[in-house]
Protein backbone atom coordinates (compact mmCIF):
# COMPACT_ATOMS: atom_id res chain seq x y z
CA UNK A 1 0.00 0.00 0.00
CA UNK A 2 1.44 3.22 -0.86
CA UNK A 3 1.91 6.10 1.49
CA UNK A 4 -0.13 9.39 0.91
CA UNK A 5 1.30 12.49 1.07
CA UNK A 6 -0.33 15.83 1.26
CA UNK A 7 1.68 19.13 0.65
CA UNK A 8 0.43 22.78 1.17
CA UNK A 9 1.81 25.39 -0.68
CA UNK A 10 0.76 28.53 -2.38
CA UNK A 11 4.16 28.72 -4.52
CA UNK A 12 3.30 25.76 -7.15
CA UNK A 13 7.79 25.87 -7.49
CA UNK A 14 7.95 24.71 -4.28
CA UNK A 15 5.03 21.70 -3.85
CA UNK A 16 5.51 20.51 -7.39
CA UNK A 17 9.33 20.23 -6.65
CA UNK A 18 8.84 18.39 -3.16
CA UNK A 19 5.66 16.20 -4.74
CA UNK A 20 7.87 15.10 -7.46
CA UNK A 21 10.73 13.93 -5.05
CA UNK A 22 7.90 12.31 -3.15
CA UNK A 23 6.56 10.29 -6.02
CA UNK A 24 9.85 9.53 -7.54
CA UNK A 25 10.84 7.76 -3.98
CA UNK A 26 7.18 6.33 -4.25
CA UNK A 27 4.83 8.08 -2.68
CA UNK A 28 0.84 9.03 -3.31
CA UNK A 29 1.05 12.46 -3.47
CA UNK A 30 -1.69 15.10 -3.17
CA UNK A 31 -0.88 18.66 -4.00
CA UNK A 32 -2.96 21.41 -2.40
CA UNK A 33 -2.59 25.42 -3.34
CA UNK A 34 -4.26 27.04 -0.08
CA UNK A 35 -5.69 26.35 3.40
CA UNK A 36 -9.59 26.02 1.96
CA UNK A 37 -8.38 23.19 -0.51
CA UNK A 38 -6.32 21.45 2.33
CA UNK A 39 -8.62 21.14 4.94
CA UNK A 40 -11.01 19.86 2.38
CA UNK A 41 -9.32 17.87 1.35
CA UNK A 42 -8.12 16.19 4.51
CA UNK A 43 -11.75 15.23 5.70
CA UNK A 44 -12.33 13.09 1.99
CA UNK A 45 -8.96 10.97 1.83
CA UNK A 46 -6.46 9.86 4.59
CA UNK A 47 -2.94 10.84 5.03
CA UNK A 48 0.16 9.72 6.53
CA UNK A 49 2.11 12.79 6.49
CA UNK A 50 1.29 16.32 5.95
CA UNK A 51 3.87 19.07 4.85
CA UNK A 52 2.11 22.49 5.57
CA UNK A 53 3.69 25.87 4.29
CA UNK A 54 3.13 27.88 7.66
CA UNK A 55 2.23 31.41 5.36
CA UNK A 56 -1.01 31.06 3.22
CA UNK A 57 -3.26 33.35 1.92
CA UNK A 58 -6.69 33.47 2.91
CA UNK A 59 -6.88 30.55 5.84
CA UNK A 60 -3.37 30.97 7.49
CA UNK A 61 -0.77 27.65 7.72
CA UNK A 62 -1.20 28.00 11.91
CA UNK A 63 -5.61 27.80 11.74
CA UNK A 64 -4.50 24.41 9.29
CA UNK A 65 -2.59 23.31 11.69
CA UNK A 66 -5.14 23.54 14.29
CA UNK A 67 -8.14 22.04 12.53
CA UNK A 68 -6.18 18.91 11.28
CA UNK A 69 -4.90 18.79 15.34
CA UNK A 70 -8.51 18.65 16.09
CA UNK A 71 -10.12 16.39 13.63
CA UNK A 72 -6.87 14.21 12.77
CA UNK A 73 -4.47 14.36 15.74
CA UNK A 74 -3.03 11.22 14.14
CA UNK A 75 -1.50 12.91 10.97
CA UNK A 76 1.43 14.33 11.71
CA UNK A 77 2.51 17.75 10.02
CA UNK A 78 5.55 18.87 9.31
CA UNK A 79 5.96 22.89 8.70
CA UNK A 80 8.05 24.19 5.73
CA UNK A 81 8.77 28.12 5.70
CA UNK A 82 10.80 30.64 4.35
CA UNK A 83 13.62 32.33 6.78
CA UNK A 84 11.56 35.01 7.44
CA UNK A 85 9.09 33.36 9.07
CA UNK A 86 10.69 31.31 11.48
CA UNK A 87 8.99 32.61 14.36
CA UNK A 88 5.94 31.35 13.09
CA UNK A 89 7.50 28.06 12.82
CA UNK A 90 8.34 27.86 16.11
CA UNK A 91 4.67 28.92 16.76
CA UNK A 92 3.83 26.02 14.80
CA UNK A 93 5.86 23.74 16.68
CA UNK A 94 4.81 24.74 20.07
CA UNK A 95 1.66 24.08 18.47
CA UNK A 96 2.02 20.51 17.88
CA UNK A 97 3.42 20.46 14.57
CA UNK A 98 5.98 17.16 13.86
CA UNK A 99 9.01 18.92 12.49
CA UNK A 100 9.83 21.98 10.30
CA UNK A 101 12.31 22.59 7.21
CA UNK A 102 13.10 25.29 5.90
CA UNK A 103 12.93 26.21 2.00
CA UNK A 104 14.32 25.53 -0.04
CA UNK A 105 14.18 21.78 1.69
CA UNK A 106 16.84 19.36 0.46
CA UNK A 107 15.63 15.53 -1.19
CA UNK A 108 17.65 13.82 1.75
CA UNK A 109 15.94 16.60 4.29
CA UNK A 110 12.56 16.02 2.76
CA UNK A 111 12.90 12.00 2.37
CA UNK A 112 14.07 11.97 6.07
CA UNK A 113 11.69 14.21 7.61
CA UNK A 114 8.97 11.92 5.33
CA UNK A 115 10.70 8.79 7.22
CA UNK A 116 10.52 9.78 9.98
CA UNK A 117 7.02 11.25 10.57
CA UNK A 118 5.23 8.35 9.13
CA UNK A 119 7.06 5.90 11.72
CA UNK A 120 5.90 8.32 14.19
CA UNK A 121 2.43 8.19 12.72
CA UNK A 122 3.23 3.78 13.06
CA UNK A 123 4.01 4.28 16.40
CA UNK A 124 1.21 6.16 17.51
CA UNK A 125 -0.96 3.88 16.20
CA UNK A 126 0.71 0.93 17.68
CA UNK A 127 0.81 2.18 20.70
CA UNK A 128 -3.24 3.45 20.45
CA UNK A 129 -4.21 -0.40 19.62
CA UNK A 130 -2.07 -2.04 22.29
CA UNK A 131 -3.77 0.18 24.51
CA UNK A 132 -6.80 -1.26 23.55
CA UNK A 133 -8.54 -4.68 23.74
CA UNK A 134 -8.47 -5.22 19.85
CA UNK A 135 -4.57 -6.10 20.04
CA UNK A 136 -5.62 -9.49 21.51
CA UNK A 137 -6.39 -12.01 18.73
CA UNK A 138 -9.91 -13.81 19.04
CA UNK A 139 -9.49 -17.38 20.36
CA UNK A 140 -10.93 -19.41 17.41
CA UNK A 141 -11.19 -23.08 19.24
CA UNK A 142 -11.13 -26.57 17.42
CA UNK A 143 -8.81 -28.84 16.07
CA UNK A 144 -11.21 -31.30 13.64
CA UNK A 145 -9.70 -31.43 9.95
CA UNK A 146 -12.33 -28.81 8.83
CA UNK A 147 -11.28 -26.22 10.90
CA UNK A 148 -7.46 -26.90 11.48
CA UNK A 149 -7.43 -26.76 7.56
CA UNK A 150 -9.74 -23.42 8.08
CA UNK A 151 -7.24 -21.57 10.03
CA UNK A 152 -4.07 -23.15 8.25
CA UNK A 153 -5.46 -21.03 5.34
CA UNK A 154 -6.21 -17.89 7.39
CA UNK A 155 -2.64 -16.41 6.66
CA UNK A 156 -2.77 -16.08 2.99
CA UNK A 157 -6.07 -15.40 3.06
CA UNK A 158 -5.35 -12.35 5.83
CA UNK A 159 -2.53 -11.10 3.69
CA UNK A 160 -4.42 -11.03 0.40
CA UNK A 161 -6.72 -7.95 0.19
CA UNK A 162 -9.15 -9.47 -1.72
CA UNK A 163 -12.74 -10.14 -0.45
CA UNK A 164 -13.62 -12.72 1.43
CA UNK A 165 -17.30 -14.73 2.12
CA UNK A 166 -17.85 -16.93 5.01
CA UNK A 167 -20.98 -19.15 4.58
CA UNK A 168 -22.14 -21.33 7.92
CA UNK A 169 -25.23 -21.48 10.31
CA UNK A 170 -25.67 -18.56 12.95
CA UNK A 171 -23.54 -19.21 15.74
CA UNK A 172 -20.62 -21.40 13.97
CA UNK A 173 -18.29 -18.83 14.62
CA UNK A 174 -18.00 -16.38 10.95
CA UNK A 175 -17.60 -13.18 13.31
CA UNK A 176 -14.76 -14.31 15.05
CA UNK A 177 -12.98 -15.69 12.02
CA UNK A 178 -13.63 -12.47 10.54
CA UNK A 179 -11.72 -10.72 13.13
CA UNK A 180 -9.15 -13.01 13.13
CA UNK A 181 -8.51 -11.94 9.37
CA UNK A 182 -8.38 -8.49 9.92
CA UNK A 183 -5.74 -9.31 13.15
CA UNK A 184 -2.91 -10.89 10.90
CA UNK A 185 -3.80 -8.89 8.08
CA UNK A 186 -2.24 -5.67 7.24
CA UNK A 187 -4.78 -3.59 8.32
CA UNK A 188 -4.99 -4.71 12.07
CA UNK A 189 -4.31 -1.27 13.53
CA UNK A 190 -7.07 -0.11 11.70
CA UNK A 191 -10.68 -0.16 12.03
CA UNK A 192 -12.41 -3.14 12.37
CA UNK A 193 -16.41 -2.10 11.29
CA UNK A 194 -18.69 -4.46 12.00
CA UNK A 195 -22.40 -4.12 10.50
CA UNK A 196 -25.26 -6.50 10.74
CA UNK A 197 -27.46 -5.90 7.71
CA UNK A 198 -30.45 -8.00 9.15
CA UNK A 199 -30.77 -5.98 12.01
CA UNK A 200 -31.20 -2.52 10.30
CA UNK A 201 -34.72 -1.90 8.78
CA UNK A 202 -34.28 -1.53 4.70
CA UNK A 203 -35.14 2.79 5.11
CA UNK A 204 -31.83 3.30 6.58
CA UNK A 205 -29.86 0.32 5.59
CA UNK A 206 -27.78 3.18 2.55
CA UNK A 207 -27.47 6.24 5.40
CA UNK A 208 -25.96 3.17 7.52
CA UNK A 209 -23.06 2.28 5.24
CA UNK A 210 -22.74 5.58 3.25
CA UNK A 211 -23.73 8.12 5.94
CA UNK A 212 -25.45 11.41 4.92
CA UNK A 213 -24.92 14.97 4.97
CA UNK A 214 -26.30 17.58 7.19
CA UNK A 215 -30.12 18.48 5.82
CA UNK A 216 -30.18 14.73 3.66
CA UNK A 217 -33.48 14.14 5.54
CA UNK A 218 -35.67 15.52 8.66
CA UNK A 219 -33.34 14.86 11.78
CA UNK A 220 -30.14 14.84 9.71
CA UNK A 221 -28.95 17.91 11.48
CA UNK A 222 -24.81 17.22 10.90
CA UNK A 223 -22.79 15.08 8.59
CA UNK A 224 -22.36 11.44 9.78
CA UNK A 225 -20.50 9.39 8.25
CA UNK A 226 -21.29 5.73 7.22
CA UNK A 227 -20.23 2.73 8.23
CA UNK A 228 -17.56 2.14 5.11
CA UNK A 229 -16.25 5.52 5.96
CA UNK A 230 -15.39 4.35 9.48
CA UNK A 231 -13.53 1.42 7.99
CA UNK A 232 -11.31 3.51 5.72
CA UNK A 233 -8.14 1.69 5.73
CA UNK A 234 -9.45 -0.98 7.69
CA UNK A 235 -12.27 -4.22 7.28
CA UNK A 236 -15.66 -3.70 7.26
CA UNK A 237 -17.61 -6.85 8.36
CA UNK A 238 -20.80 -7.31 6.07
CA UNK A 239 -22.91 -9.53 8.68
CA UNK A 240 -25.74 -11.01 7.36
CA UNK A 241 -25.51 -10.26 3.55
CA UNK A 242 -28.05 -11.71 2.35
CA UNK A 243 -30.55 -9.64 4.02
CA UNK A 244 -29.33 -6.20 1.57
CA UNK A 245 -32.22 -4.79 -0.12
CA UNK A 246 -31.54 -5.33 -3.89
CA UNK A 247 -31.03 -1.37 -3.80
CA UNK A 248 -28.30 -1.69 -1.16
CA UNK A 249 -26.65 -4.63 -2.91
CA UNK A 250 -26.14 -2.29 -5.98
CA UNK A 251 -24.90 0.88 -3.97
CA UNK A 252 -22.37 -1.66 -2.40
CA UNK A 253 -21.75 -3.20 -5.20
CA UNK A 254 -20.35 0.05 -7.28
CA UNK A 255 -18.38 0.64 -4.25
CA UNK A 256 -16.27 -2.49 -4.39
CA UNK A 257 -15.70 -1.69 -8.28
CA UNK A 258 -15.15 2.11 -7.73
CA UNK A 259 -13.87 2.62 -3.79
CA UNK A 260 -15.92 5.59 -3.94
CA UNK A 261 -19.64 6.67 -3.09
CA UNK A 262 -21.83 9.61 -2.07
CA UNK A 263 -23.37 10.18 1.06
CA UNK A 264 -26.74 10.60 1.31
CA UNK A 265 -28.27 13.56 0.23
CA UNK A 266 -24.74 14.68 -0.90
CA UNK A 267 -22.97 14.25 -4.08
CA UNK A 268 -19.38 14.69 -3.49
CA UNK A 269 -17.15 11.74 -4.48
CA UNK A 270 -15.87 10.20 -0.89
CA UNK A 271 -13.31 7.95 -1.77
CA UNK A 272 -12.71 4.39 0.76
CA UNK A 273 -10.00 2.02 1.07
CA UNK A 274 -12.14 -0.93 2.62
CA UNK A 275 -11.42 -4.80 2.98
CA UNK A 276 -14.58 -5.96 2.97
CA UNK A 277 -15.62 -9.86 4.85
CA UNK A 278 -19.36 -10.60 4.27
CA UNK A 279 -20.89 -12.93 5.91
CA UNK A 280 -24.46 -15.20 5.70
CA UNK A 281 -26.25 -18.34 6.93
CA UNK A 282 -28.27 -18.28 3.75
CA UNK A 283 -27.69 -19.90 0.32
CA UNK A 284 -26.56 -16.88 -1.90
CA UNK A 285 -26.83 -19.33 -4.86
CA UNK A 286 -30.35 -19.98 -4.18
CA UNK A 287 -31.41 -16.30 -3.57
CA UNK A 288 -29.71 -15.58 -6.79
CA UNK A 289 -32.33 -17.85 -8.51
CA UNK A 290 -34.95 -15.83 -7.36
CA UNK A 291 -33.92 -13.15 -8.39
CA UNK A 292 -33.31 -12.01 -4.65
CA UNK A 293 -29.52 -11.44 -4.67
CA UNK A 294 -27.18 -10.20 -7.59
CA UNK A 295 -24.92 -12.36 -8.91
CA UNK A 296 -21.78 -9.88 -10.08
CA UNK A 297 -22.22 -8.78 -6.27
CA UNK A 298 -22.08 -12.59 -5.29
CA UNK A 299 -18.97 -12.82 -7.83
CA UNK A 300 -17.23 -9.74 -5.79
CA UNK A 301 -17.63 -11.21 -1.94
CA UNK A 302 -17.05 -14.58 -2.61
CA UNK A 303 -13.42 -14.07 -4.28
CA UNK A 304 -11.79 -16.01 -1.05
CA UNK A 305 -15.19 -18.64 0.13
CA UNK A 306 -14.58 -19.90 3.33
CA UNK A 307 -17.54 -22.42 5.10
CA UNK A 308 -17.77 -23.30 8.81
CA UNK A 309 -19.66 -26.45 9.17
CA UNK A 310 -22.73 -27.14 11.88
CA UNK A 311 -21.62 -27.61 14.92
CA UNK A 312 -22.86 -31.06 15.03
CA UNK A 313 -20.55 -31.98 11.83
CA UNK A 314 -17.30 -31.63 13.82
CA UNK A 315 -18.32 -32.90 17.04
CA UNK A 316 -14.69 -33.43 18.37
CA UNK A 317 -14.55 -29.73 18.50
CA UNK A 318 -16.87 -29.89 21.39
CA UNK A 319 -14.31 -30.94 24.51
CA UNK A 320 -11.99 -28.43 23.58
CA UNK A 321 -14.33 -25.53 23.51
CA UNK A 322 -16.01 -26.78 26.39
CA UNK A 323 -12.58 -26.51 28.34
CA UNK A 324 -12.24 -22.94 26.25
CA UNK A 325 -15.69 -21.88 28.19
CA UNK A 326 -15.15 -23.46 31.53
CA UNK A 327 -11.94 -21.75 31.74
CA UNK A 328 -13.39 -18.59 31.37
CA UNK A 329 -15.95 -19.04 33.41
CA UNK A 330 -13.48 -20.19 36.01
CA UNK A 331 -12.00 -16.69 35.23
CA UNK A 332 -15.08 -14.94 35.94
CA UNK A 333 -16.54 -17.04 38.75
CA UNK A 334 -13.28 -17.25 40.09
CA UNK A 335 -14.86 -21.20 41.08
CA UNK A 336 -12.51 -24.31 39.94
CA UNK A 337 -15.08 -25.84 37.78
CA UNK A 338 -14.56 -28.97 36.16
CA UNK A 339 -17.49 -31.15 34.14
CA UNK A 340 -17.20 -35.01 34.10
CA UNK A 341 -16.22 -37.06 31.27
CA UNK A 342 -19.66 -38.67 30.90
CA UNK A 343 -21.40 -35.28 30.96
CA UNK A 344 -18.68 -34.13 28.24
CA UNK A 345 -19.95 -37.25 26.11
CA UNK A 346 -23.27 -36.01 26.80
CA UNK A 347 -22.45 -32.73 25.83
CA UNK A 348 -20.51 -34.07 22.57
CA UNK A 349 -23.57 -36.29 21.73
CA UNK A 350 -26.29 -33.18 21.59
CA UNK A 351 -27.75 -31.31 18.22
CA UNK A 352 -26.66 -27.81 18.99
CA UNK A 353 -28.95 -26.91 16.59
CA UNK A 354 -27.54 -22.67 17.52
CA UNK A 355 -23.83 -24.33 17.28
CA UNK A 356 -20.72 -22.66 19.02
CA UNK A 357 -23.09 -19.86 20.92
CA UNK A 358 -25.74 -21.96 21.94
CA UNK A 359 -22.69 -23.98 23.89
CA UNK A 360 -21.18 -21.29 25.32
CA UNK A 361 -24.55 -19.83 26.43
CA UNK A 362 -25.21 -23.24 27.99
CA UNK A 363 -21.70 -23.59 29.79
CA UNK A 364 -21.77 -20.42 30.98
CA UNK A 365 -25.55 -21.48 32.22
CA UNK A 366 -24.37 -24.17 34.25
CA UNK A 367 -21.41 -22.52 35.82
CA UNK A 368 -23.74 -19.95 37.14
CA UNK A 369 -26.49 -22.64 38.19
CA UNK A 370 -24.40 -25.42 39.62
CA UNK A 371 -24.55 -25.46 42.62
CA UNK A 372 -21.11 -27.21 42.51
CA UNK A 373 -17.34 -26.94 41.40
CA UNK A 374 -17.84 -29.93 39.35
CA UNK A 375 -20.67 -30.36 36.85
CA UNK A 376 -22.40 -34.20 36.52
CA UNK A 377 -24.07 -35.48 34.06
CA UNK A 378 -27.07 -35.23 35.83
CA UNK A 379 -26.82 -31.36 36.24
CA UNK A 380 -26.56 -31.02 32.48
CA UNK A 381 -29.11 -33.10 31.91
CA UNK A 382 -31.14 -31.08 34.58
CA UNK A 383 -30.37 -27.77 32.93
CA UNK A 384 -30.63 -28.99 28.69
CA UNK A 385 -34.31 -30.42 29.31
CA UNK A 386 -37.41 -29.87 31.36
CA UNK A 387 -38.03 -32.43 33.80
CA UNK A 388 -40.97 -34.35 33.98
CA UNK A 389 -41.58 -32.98 37.49
CA UNK A 390 -41.41 -29.30 36.05
CA UNK A 391 -44.10 -30.67 33.11
CA UNK A 392 -46.22 -32.32 35.19
CA UNK A 393 -47.06 -28.93 37.09
CA UNK A 394 -46.67 -26.61 34.30
CA UNK A 395 -47.97 -28.53 31.25
CA UNK A 396 -50.16 -31.80 32.20
CA UNK A 397 -53.11 -30.03 31.73
CA UNK A 398 -52.68 -29.23 28.28
CA UNK A 399 -50.34 -32.16 26.96
CA UNK A 400 -52.13 -34.97 24.77
CA UNK A 401 -51.82 -38.59 25.80
CA UNK A 402 -49.08 -38.86 22.95
CA UNK A 403 -47.09 -36.11 24.39
CA UNK A 404 -47.26 -36.61 27.68
CA UNK A 405 -46.46 -40.32 26.88
CA UNK A 406 -43.33 -39.24 24.65
CA UNK A 407 -42.04 -37.04 27.35
CA UNK A 408 -42.56 -39.66 29.81
CA UNK A 409 -40.33 -42.00 27.70
CA UNK A 410 -37.77 -39.03 27.15
CA UNK A 411 -36.85 -38.37 30.83
CA UNK A 412 -36.94 -42.02 31.61
CA UNK A 413 -34.25 -42.62 28.90
CA UNK A 414 -32.27 -39.52 30.18
CA UNK A 415 -32.61 -40.92 33.82
CA UNK A 416 -31.18 -44.24 32.91
CA UNK A 417 -28.26 -42.78 30.84
CA UNK A 418 -27.37 -40.77 33.63
CA UNK A 419 -27.42 -43.49 36.17
CA UNK A 420 -25.47 -45.86 33.69
CA UNK A 421 -22.92 -42.39 32.62
CA UNK A 422 -24.00 -42.97 29.31
CA UNK A 423 -23.16 -46.43 28.88
CA UNK A 424 -26.11 -47.49 25.79
CA UNK A 425 -25.34 -51.44 26.53
CA UNK A 426 -26.03 -50.82 30.19
CA UNK A 427 -29.03 -49.07 29.93
CA UNK A 428 -30.36 -50.89 27.07
CA UNK A 429 -29.83 -53.81 29.00
CA UNK A 430 -31.45 -52.27 32.03
CA UNK A 431 -34.33 -51.06 30.42
CA UNK A 432 -34.62 -54.33 28.56
CA UNK A 433 -34.41 -53.14 25.29
CA UNK A 434 -32.47 -54.03 22.39
CA UNK A 435 -29.61 -51.39 21.79
CA UNK A 436 -30.24 -50.45 18.30
CA UNK A 437 -33.90 -50.14 19.65
CA UNK A 438 -32.36 -47.73 22.43
CA UNK A 439 -29.90 -45.52 19.71
CA UNK A 440 -33.39 -45.16 17.33
CA UNK A 441 -35.42 -44.18 20.53
CA UNK A 442 -32.66 -41.77 21.88
CA UNK A 443 -32.71 -40.24 18.01
CA UNK A 444 -37.15 -40.43 18.14
CA UNK A 445 -37.02 -38.45 21.22
CA UNK A 446 -34.15 -36.01 20.30
CA UNK A 447 -31.90 -36.98 23.05
CA UNK A 448 -29.23 -37.76 19.99
CA UNK A 449 -29.07 -35.99 16.67
CA UNK A 450 -30.36 -37.79 13.40
CA UNK A 451 -26.96 -38.62 11.47
N1 LIG B 1 -14.34 -21.87 17.38
C1 LIG B 1 -14.67 -21.00 18.35
N2 LIG B 1 -13.87 -20.81 19.40
C2 LIG B 1 -14.21 -19.97 20.41
N3 LIG B 1 -15.36 -19.28 20.45
C3 LIG B 1 -16.21 -19.43 19.42
C4 LIG B 1 -15.91 -20.27 18.32
N4 LIG B 1 -16.94 -20.22 17.45
C5 LIG B 1 -17.82 -19.37 17.95
N5 LIG B 1 -17.41 -18.89 19.16
C6 LIG B 1 -18.16 -17.99 20.04
O1 LIG B 1 -19.54 -18.25 19.80
C7 LIG B 1 -20.28 -17.05 19.70
C8 LIG B 1 -20.91 -16.94 18.32
O2 LIG B 1 -19.88 -16.78 17.36
P1 LIG B 1 -20.02 -15.74 16.13
O3 LIG B 1 -20.76 -14.52 16.55
O4 LIG B 1 -18.67 -15.57 15.53
O5 LIG B 1 -20.94 -16.61 15.17
P2 LIG B 1 -21.60 -16.19 13.78
O6 LIG B 1 -21.47 -17.37 12.88
O7 LIG B 1 -21.03 -14.90 13.31
O8 LIG B 1 -23.12 -16.01 14.22
P3 LIG B 1 -24.29 -15.20 13.47
O9 LIG B 1 -24.46 -15.85 12.12
O10 LIG B 1 -25.46 -15.43 14.37
O11 LIG B 1 -23.86 -13.77 13.40
C9 LIG B 1 -19.33 -15.94 20.01
O12 LIG B 1 -19.44 -15.62 21.39
C10 LIG B 1 -17.97 -16.53 19.72
O13 LIG B 1 -16.99 -15.94 20.53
Amino acid sequence: MKRRILIVDDEPNIRETIGDILKDTGYEVVLAKDGEEACKVVGKEDFDTIILDVMLPGKGGLEVLEYIHQEFPIIPVIIISGHGNIKMAVEAMRKGAYDFMEKPPSIERILATVRNAINYKNLLLENMSLKSAANVAPTFVGKSPVISQILSSLPQIAQSDASVLITGENGTGKEVIARLIHFHSRRRYLPFVGVNCAAIPETLIESELFGYEKGAFTGANKQKKGKFEQAHRGTLFLDEVGDLSLPAQAKVLRVLQENEFERVGGNELVKVDVRIIAATNQNLQEKIQKGEFREDLYYRLNVLPLHLPPLRERREDIPELVEFFLEEERERTKRNLSITKDALNFLASQPWKGNVRELKNFIQRLAILCPDETITLKQVQQQLFPTTQNLLQEEMKTLSLKEAKREFERQLILDRLAQFHMNIAKTAESLDIERTYLYRKMKELDIMEEE
